[in-house]
């Protein structure tokens, strides 16, 4: 059994923090573990569809998942939280309501030059023409985590690589615990 718990990734757009999420969570699922995927993405189209991507309403964003996360938790629910929280207090915030012992901080590390290569939603070409879009990392600011549990950077890491990484970590923490 895995201790309950929330990773917690944290990257650029198109870092590669949903595509990660899922196939770590498909793994899990197969292996029989309750898992649930909050995608930072999907719930602003929700739950957080009165937020905005100023400082204060991306710490409000932060501050919402991690409660999602806590009483998901609480439920024996593992999860994985695909946030760009994109500030130190932002992931502290999120470590102090989750707890330290069950978050594990995940940087997704990609550079700033290959999410935008990738563009996946077309924001990065969006941000060069309109200046007020505040696109992270271009003209908001992306704070580098100082000590992350874990660091994947999906330019040098394939997906099964990646994936296969986490579960050891996973388990390793298990038999450590
Ligand atoms: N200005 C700006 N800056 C950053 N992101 C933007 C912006 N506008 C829209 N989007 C889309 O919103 C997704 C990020 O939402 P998050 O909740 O993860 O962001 S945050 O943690 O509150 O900063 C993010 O999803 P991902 O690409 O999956 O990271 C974007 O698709
Ligand atoms: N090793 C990898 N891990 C994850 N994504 C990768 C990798 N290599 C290429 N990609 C691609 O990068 C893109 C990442 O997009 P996405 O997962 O939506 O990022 P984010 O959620 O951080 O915005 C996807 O198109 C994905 O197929």
């Amino acid at each position: 059994m895995i201790r309950t718990k929330t990773w917690w990734m944290t990257g650029l757009s198109g870092a590669g923090k949903t595509t990660l999420a899922q196939a770590f969570a498909t793994q899990l699922r197969e292996l029989e573990h309750p898992v649930c995927v909050l995608d930072g993405d999907e719930l602003r189209r929700g739950l957080s569809r009165d937020l905005g991507f100023s400082a204060e309403d991306r710490e409000e964003q932060c501050r919402r998942v991690a409660e999602l996360a806590k009483t998901l938790n609480a439920n024996g629910i593992l999860v994985i939280a695909a946030l760009i929280s994109p500030t130190a207090s932002s992931r502290n915030q999120a470590r102090a309501i989750i707890g330290s012992d069950q978050m594990c901080e995940v940087y997704v590390s990609t550079p700033l030059h290959v999410c935008q290569q990738r563009d996946v939603k077309g924001l990065y070409a969006k941000a060069r023409v309109e200046s007020g879009i505040q696109l992270t990392g271009v003209q908001s600011p992306y704070e580098i985590p100082c000590s992350p549990d874990i660091v994947i950077n999906t330019d040098q890491t394939s997906l099964e690589q990646a994936v296969h990484f986490l579960l050891s970590q996973t388990f390793t923490s298990v038999v450590r615990d």
